[in-house]
């Protein structure tokens, strides 16, 4: 049924409204006449964007728990009501739509973990009736993105980046610095034990999800790991890996496989366990929810209280208020399962810049990259 004129009048009156900080205008409109708050302008406003740009909590508030405002919805820059909030420095509004954000999330999150099982059931029925799937991306579903080809190519200004099928950049050099600062990070407090001490014999045992264009493998091999395991399924990179030399790195075995795969695989007693020092986290073509499975699993793979994990947050990363959202969210779905998470910026500033050619760029106006940092909480 096609949205009728009336309506579409009634929610734009509600836009003009909310624009003009007319609050009584606005609970007769959404309370009366059922004005809908997630219709957006010619400049893909909604009442939420407008009435966050006059700074009002409470009619924010109202437009979300008594209309159908969407906190998520972006105008045609790519900025939420949040976004819109930060950018004019009202920061009360901020802090209540970034309230709102994870809060939403987080029931997500859980709404889907719930759901996970049931679904995996029902893919089995498609494919036992041989319906036909619909064509998927590389870029959000993880097998077909391990059933694509890669290329590994430089882009104008010499920076290394591995583009897939479709255009989308899987790995660029620009974030080179993110993963410097990360091992660097990761290795401290076996840097500091290591400090000092002539020929130390200090073990360190460090595992690397996602080899990509491997340039966090590079920083970590400066540390010279005892076991670096590397985690990697896709054929080309894996052929990328070698065709460098990493495979005859000193401590490296790559396990050629996603990372449930390894799971299963310690599980089923079919690889060794161990106990890792520093774990990172970095794939291509997964979800959040993918990443907080992993996070389930990590007090297992931890060796020690001193031992670090990180993840590369790019969660979120095409505006401010989904960045905090994701960053809260994370933080909260680790504290779960007992890992405090401590938060550095590293300033990626110029580097956004490096797009040409690939398509979904990302972070834009979002700010520093933040890097998180977790251990076990005692
Ligand atoms: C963004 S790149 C990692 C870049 C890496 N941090 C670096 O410094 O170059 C993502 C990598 O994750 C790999 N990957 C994708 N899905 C995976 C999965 N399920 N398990 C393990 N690795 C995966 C991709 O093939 C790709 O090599």
């Amino acid at each position: 049924m096609d949205y009728s004129a009336e309506a579409l009048g009634y929610a734009l009156q509600l836009i003009e409204a909310a624009a003009e900080d007319d609050f009584e205008k606005v609970k007769v409109l959404v309370g009366e006449i059922k004005a809908d708050a997630w219709v957006q302008d010619a400049q893909g406003w909604t009442a939420l964007h407008a009435a966050a740009s006059v700074g009002n909590v409470a009619m924010c508030k109202y437009l979300l728990r008594s209309g159908n405002a969407v906190w998520q919805i972006v105008d045609n820059l790519g900025c939420t009501a949040g976004d819109i909030a930060f950018s004019l420095n009202e920061a009360a509004v901020y802090d209540f739509l970034l309230g709102e954000g994870v809060r939403a999330e987080m029931l997500r999150a859980a709404m889907e973990a719930a759901a996970a099982s049931e679904e995996e059931e029902e893919e089995e029925e498609i494919d036992e009736d041989g319906d036909v799937k619909p064509k998927l991306s590389t870029a959000s579903d993880n097998a077909t993105f391990l059933a694509s080809k890669l290329k590994f190519t430089k882009d104008s200004s010499g920076q290394e980046i591995a583009v897939d099928e479709e255009g989308n950049g899987v790995m660029m050099g620009w974030e080179r610095e993110i993963m410097r600062v990360s091992a660097e990070r990761l290795c401290e407090p076996f840097t500091a034990r290591r400090k000092g001490v002539k020929d130390s014999e200090e073990e360190l045992n460090v595992v690397n999800v996602g080899f990509g264009l491997g340039i966090i493998d590079s920083y970590l091999q400066e540390f010279s790991p005892t076991q670096h395991l590397i985690i990697e399924p896709h054929p080309d990179v894996l052929a990328h890996a070698r065709s460098i030399g990493f495979f005859d790195k000193p401590g490296v075995r790559f396990y050629e496989g996603t990372w449930r795969q390894y799971l299963k695989d310690l599980e089923d007693e079919k690889e060794e366990y161990v106990g890792f020092d520093a774990i990172y986290f970095d794939t291509y073509s997964e979800h959040y929810s993918d990443l907080h499975a992993f996070f389930d699993v990590l007090p297992n793979l931890l060796r020690s209280p001193e031992s670090r994990f990180s993840f590369f947050h790019g969660l979120g990363a095409t505006s401010r208020l989904l960045y905090d959202v994701y960053t809260s969210v994370s933080e909260l779905h680790l504290k779960d399962i007992g890992l405090t998470t401590e938060w550095g910026d590293v300033d990626i500033g110029n580097a956004v810049g490096t797009w040409e050619g690939v398509d979904r760029k990302y972070w834009g106006e979002v700010g520093p990259y933040r890097l998180p940092l977790c251990k076990l909480e005692f």
